[in-house]
């Protein structure tokens, strides 16, 4: 019997976080930081690079310790990483079972690789896969989850600009259907804007704005908007 992913019908966080503080060693990266994001929303995370983006990520994750604050997520997050991080010895149906219980598991695993597109792949092997299909099977390993939030760090940065766009289709129907809340660091300011509902510009550890995608008009001057807020003079926003 196959097992569909249930679609979430409720409303709700999915995850809280509050005055998050987080350092290394004497060094604070992130202070006072405060977020909220709700289940089906997409939120995308721009920012220069050493701002702490990442670091935000994996502190959400669950990865690292955070030395003040909270975060309340109903959950365990599903991450992916810029690289796919597929264990080679396994085949994609078993990448995309681990950690699930064993009865069902090859069901569900299947299910999850035919809404990515690669159904008729299970038993293939991480090796014979492009960079775009790697990418979908750690997307279906993470969605194969269920999980509440799914946080994605630069997924797509290592890819060709076409595959990107393919792929930038594919999350926002996969996000459409399982709507977990997403949180999605990026360097791509169009990417962000293709995405998310909400983009949040990070500076210093804090957030220094914060736009709705919907309600900011047209694209061009929320790219040019955003990219001043980023510090990029050359280029479109000259
Ligand atoms: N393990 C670590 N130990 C000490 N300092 C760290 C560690 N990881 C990150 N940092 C520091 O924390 C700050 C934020 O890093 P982080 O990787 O979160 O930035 P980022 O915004 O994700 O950057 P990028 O866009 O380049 O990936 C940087 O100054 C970095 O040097």
């Amino acid at each position: 019997m196959t097992r569909p992913h249930p679609v979430h019908q409720d409303s709700g966080d999915a995850v809280t976080v509050t005055d998050l503080r987080r350092a290394y060693g004497n060094r604070t990266v992130i202070d006072a930081l405060t977020l909220r994001i709700a289940r089906g929303e997409f939120v995308a995370l721009l920012g220069e690079s050493g701002c702490g983006k990442t670091t935000l990520l994996r502190a959400l994750a669950g990865l690292d310790p955070i030395q003040g604050g909270r975060i309340d997520a109903p959950g365990r997050p599903a991450v992916v990483f810029q690289e796919h991080r597929l264990l080679p010895w396994d085949t994609l149906w078993s990448n995309v079972a681990l950690g699930l219980p064993p009865q069902g598991a090859r069901e569900r695993a299947a299910a999850a690789l035919a809404e990515v597109g690669l159904g008729d792949r299970l038993d293939d092997w991480p090796r014979n896969l492009s960079g775009g299909q790697a990418q979908r099977v750690a997307l279906a390993r993470a969605l194969v989850q269920e999980p509440e939030l799914l946080l994605l760090d630069e997924p797509f940065a290592a890819l060709d600009a076409l595959t990107r766009i393919r792929m930038h289709g594919l999350v926002k129907e996969l996000v459409a259907r399982h709507r977990p809340g997403v949180l999605l660091v990026t360097h791509d300011v169009d990417e962000a804007i293709a995405l998310a509902d909400r983009i949040l510009v990070m500076r210093s550890g804090v957030i220094a704005a914060e736009h709705h995608t919907e309600q900011a008009g047209d694209a061009l001057g929320l790219r040019r908007l955003l990219l001043a807020e980023l510090g990029v003079r050359a280029g479109f926003a000259a």
